[in-house]
């Protein structure tokens, strides 16, 4: 089974030019399975993306370790207090797909092209990498635009593609910075939608960054609140607004049950003691 394991991990980013370190996170623990959909909140500077960082393998801790299934993840040691921790991923890989708050999709190269862009880095041939990102391009709503190019495309379909292209790759798990980040109000709910039907067709394991409530409450399976630097884990909570979301498709409905308002609630006044124990 897919499993992620993060184990009293902390990163320290060293001062550049002699100036002081910042210790990003601080003794973070978190486990996930196949099919748990984990939203990361928290004020700026949390070490949200440090976090993400660590699991797609970009960044190694600088105390702890992190284990996906049997392999651990980029320059930990094998046995860690006399216990056998598996096979070492060295670096980031195809099983973990990552989006970004901005695409970062090739101008130059059409949707399907960039699809399929990991695979013919993996190698495979052009007719079986075409195949499979036209799968996904159906999935996420884009199979009438494989030969558009990335600047004929609205903001929204954009990100559409980069969800597509991350998950071409079949990677066990989805990693998300902000993806809705920088989208209208409409397109960010569609986006919400298109997300959690991906969700339930694929299983897989989501890690979703968000600097919003009620994006965090309407998708999360569980919600994870982070206290300012260095970044903690304070905070979480098992939700399933997601599948009352899913049941009736109306998300002003789900968000304004009395249990939602509830939540919210306790969110928000869990981040604004963090920001007014920090101002
Ligand atoms: N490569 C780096 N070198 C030094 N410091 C860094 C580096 N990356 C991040 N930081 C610092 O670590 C802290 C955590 O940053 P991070 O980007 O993880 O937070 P975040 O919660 O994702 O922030 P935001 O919500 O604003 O995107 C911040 O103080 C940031 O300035």
């Amino acid at each position: 089974m897919n499993t992620l394991k993060i184990c009293d991990v902390s990163v320290v980013y060293p001062g550049s030019e002699g100036g002081e370190s910042v210790a990003a996170l601080s003794n973070v623990n978190l486990a996930m399975e196949q099919g748990d959909l984990v939203v990361a909140l928290g004020a700026s500077g949390c070490g949200k993306t440090t976090l993400l960082n660590l699991i797609a393998g970009f960044i190694s801790p600088t105390k702890g370790y992190l284990t996906l299934g049997n392999s651990t993840v980029k320059g930990y040691p094998r046995v860690v207090c006399g216990q056998d921790i598996g096979d070492e991923i060295t670096g980031p890989d195809a099983g973990r797909g990552v989006v970004f708050q901005k695409h970062a999709l090739l101008p130059w190269l059409n949707v399907i092209e960039n699809t399929a862009l990991g695979l013919k880095l993996q190698g495979m041939d052009k007719i079986a990498r075409r195949q499979r990102a036209a799968e996904y391009l159906k999935l996420v709503g884009l199979e009438d635009f494989h030969q558009h190019k990335i600047y004929q495309l609205s903001g929204g379909m954009q990100q559409r593609v980069g969800i597509a292209r991350a998950l071409a790759n079949d990677p066990k798990m989805l990693l998300l910075d902000e993806p809705l980040g920088a989208l209208d109000a409409l397109t960010r709910e569609s986006l919400q939608e298109l997300l959690l039907d991906v969700w339930r067709e694929t299983n897989k394991m989501m890690f979703f960054i968000t600097h919003s409530v009620d994006e965090a409450l309407l998708l999360a399976t569980r919600l994870v609140v982070m206290s300012p630097r260095p970044g903690r884990i304070t905070h979480q909570f098992d939700l399933d607004f997601n599948k009352q979301f899913l049941d009736c498709r109306d998300a002003r409905k789900v968000k304004s049950s009395p249990e939602f308002i509830a939540m919210r609630d306790q969110v928000l006044a869990i981040i604004h003691g963090d920001e007014l124990a920090i101002a």
